[in-house]
């Protein structure tokens, strides 16, 4: 069989310090993102709304629109930046995300996404995906979000093949929680599951290691999750804690909440090795329980 990473890549997750000043965040990925590049990463990925403050009621002034493809610099900046950005660095750049507005600012029919782009080595766009699973929750005491107060889902899973590696997957945050959409990328043969994300300090202790393994042994693959730095100051405290978890579930490399770079080799044996030594790959029982992939039902 094919294997599924062709050859070892070294991924970098830049975990930034954003502010509320977009120029300023765009220059600074770029110093970041050539920083990454420098230690030899070839896909770089950047944090969830990596651009603005994150939270709901910025989300309207930071939008970008993004269509027609490519858009006007001044439709969308970051578009731009990022594209120039992966041209410059000979990268494949996963942008992160940024608030996406489809339709015109003073329109109150107009939506909006929250919406991750990938560039190639060229600057041309490979992939958009808008965050499928929007952010609502209600901790008591603790938080409370509700991005479908001001967003709209996308309605994809976020596949594509990066031709000197193989195939990769982007979801973005909330998105992790439903396996679902692991399963499903990986069993269409991505070799990693890149999550640009932005966990709080609640949900962040609790979950954001434990949904990475999760997704790497549940489908033994690589599994990237990069939060922006932590700032007291801002209104939203982010996890931090960027990491890459290998096929068989252990943290090859995790920050603590500052700004930093996690990079790492990928080794293009390892999912392998992980699926012959426990070849649940081959023991799957779609005779008892249906292949979600391939759009099987249940039938009671
Ligand atoms: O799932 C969580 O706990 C956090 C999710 C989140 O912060 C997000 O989707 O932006």
């Amino acid at each position: 069989m094919a294997k599924l990473l062709k050859q070892s890549v070294k991924l970098a997750l830049v975990q930034l310090a954003s502010t509320a000043d977009k120029p300023h965040n765009l220059s600074h990925a770029r110093k970041k993102v050539l920083e990454a590049s420098r230690l030899g990463a070839k896909i770089v990925v950047l944090p969830e709304c990596f651009n603005s403050p994150y939270g709901t009621k910025y989300f309207p002034t930071y939008a970008e629109t993004l269509l027609p493809s490519p858009p006007s610099e001044s439709q969308s900046p970051t578009f731009h930046a990022l594209s120039n950005l992966a041209k410059e660095a000979q990268i494949y750049l996963v942008g992160g995300s940024i608030p996406e507005r489809v339709g015109e600012p003073d329109d109150e029919s107009a939506k909006l996404y929250n919406t991750s782009l990938t560039f190639g080595p060229d600057g041309g766009l490979l992939a958009t995906h808008r965050k499928v699973h929007l952010f609502d929750i209600d901790i008591p005491g603790k938080i409370k979000f509700r991005e479908s107060d001001v967003l709209s889902p996308g309605n994809k899973i976020t596949v594509l093949d990066l031709p000197e590696y193989g195939k990769i997957a982007i979801a973005i945050c909330y998105d992790i929680r439903f396996p679902e959409l692991a399963m499903i990328a990986a069993r269409k043969g991505a070799f990693l599951l890149l999550y640009p994300g932005a966990f709080n300090l609640t949900t962040g202790e609790l979950h954001w290691e434990l949904q990475a393994r999760a997704r790497a042994v549940d489908n033994q693959v690589y599994v990237g999750l990069c939060s922006p730095a932590r700032d007291m100051e801002a209104e939203y405290h982010a996890w931090g804690h960027s990491m890459v978890v290998d096929p068989n579930a252990a943290v090859l490399e995790q920050l603590d909440e500052k700004e930093g770079i996690v990079c790492v080799d990928l080794s293009g044996d390892k999912i392998e090795e992980t699926r012959k030594g426990i070849p649940i790959y081959t023991q799957r029982r779609f005779d008892v329980y249906p292949d979600v992939s391939e759009g099987g039902k249940f039938e009671e």
